[in-house]
């Protein structure tokens, strides 16, 4: 098995690149560096490597945040000669809550020099997006944006403050986003929402920087969930956030949470729509966007 490490420089801040060069002196087995230089090359990447089956096994590692290992996963899909690993250097790593990650070099050396099991995870999709850990609209999808493409950001993290720029954003946004209607379809079932603020698909309990949104969700069992929230006050879903952190919002009555292979939601306004944090342009309100589970689709390193 061929180690290949794809290193996002501008994760966290553009702190990752700093991590990288102490990081790659204390590998001691052979493997190959890729550096990113704009969003969508990890997938490129990934893709090359998903076409070259015949060469045998190849381990690659994502180093850096989310973004970064949602690309990779997405470019090895469905490749079984790619097994995923992952060291977190991002902000958020949602991933490294979700599912096992490497803490060190030593420990992918002893994995290489050792059984290289992998397990199989589900992929989710979303209108042909993929996403690992979660998708939705509204709401949540708005604050990806926002943070994604904040001035903040970089600054806070600089101070290792990154969480915060969720925070201010869950504020601000909290009193200028308007609510939506939502009509969901799911196992020859309809149902209707009436003043949603998110409807958020979940293949992973975590999403926003370790909000256990959907504490049902295991990504192994073929299934996602989806979590509406609907007809909060705004002062209300402050608490509900809160209690996301504990995975307790469930146990709120404006909290619907389904489980399923497939979605269709359709909302009656444009909305915006993310897949794992990442902004997937906006909802059209003419027809649904169709979430699915994609089960086993790629592979992580460990058991
Ligand atoms: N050289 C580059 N310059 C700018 N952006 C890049 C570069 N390489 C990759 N990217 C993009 O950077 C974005 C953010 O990366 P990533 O999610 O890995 O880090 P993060 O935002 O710090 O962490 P997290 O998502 O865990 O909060 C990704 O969308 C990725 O496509």
């Amino acid at each position: 098995m061929e180690a290949v490490f794809i290193v996002n420089p501008a994760a966290q801040g553009r702190k990752a690149l700093g991590r990288w060069n102490s990081f790659r002196k204390t590998a001691t087995f052979p493997y190959q560096e890729f550096m990113t230089d704009s969003p969508g090359h990890a997938t490129a990447i990934a893709r090359g490597f998903a076409g070259r089956r015949k060469e045998g096994k190849f381990l690659l590692i994502a180093f850096g945040g989310d973004g970064t290992v949602h690309e990779i996963i997405a470019g090895a899909a469905g490749a079984d000669h790619i097994v995923v690993g992952s060291v977190g250097a991002g902000s958020g790593n949602d991933f490294g809550r979700g599912f096992r990650s490497f803490a060190s070099a030593a420990e992918i050396g002893r994995y290489l020099g050792g059984s290289k099991d992998s397990m199989a995870f589900d992929l989710g999709s979303a209108d042909g997006d993929f996403f690992v850990n979660s998708s939705g609209i509204g709401f949540d999808a708005v604050i990806s944006k926002a943070t994604g493409r904040s001035f903040l950001k970089p600054i806070l993290n600089r101070f290792g403050l990154g969480k915060l720029v969720y925070a201010i954003y869950i504020v601000r946004t909290l009193f200028t986003f308007r609510t939506f209607n939502l009509e969901v379809s799911a196992g020859g079932e309809q149902r209707q929402y009436q003043d949603v603020w998110f409807a958020t698909v979940s293949n992973q309990p975590y999403f926003g920087g370790g909000m256990k949104i959907s504490p049902a969700s295991e990504p192994s069992d073929g299934l996602i969930e989806l979590t509406v929230v609907s007809r909060l006050s705004r002062v209300k879903l402050l608490f509900v956030f809160g209690s996301v952190f504990f995975g307790a919002h469930t146990a709120f009555r404006e909290v619907d949470s389904l489980q399923g292979r497939s979605f269709s939601l359709k909302a009656d306004r444009k909305v915006p729509l993310h897949t794992d944090g990442e902004d997937a342009g906006d909802t059209d309100p003419e027809r649904p966007v169709v979430f699915k589970v994609l089960p086993g689709a790629w592979r992580l390193a460990g058991q």
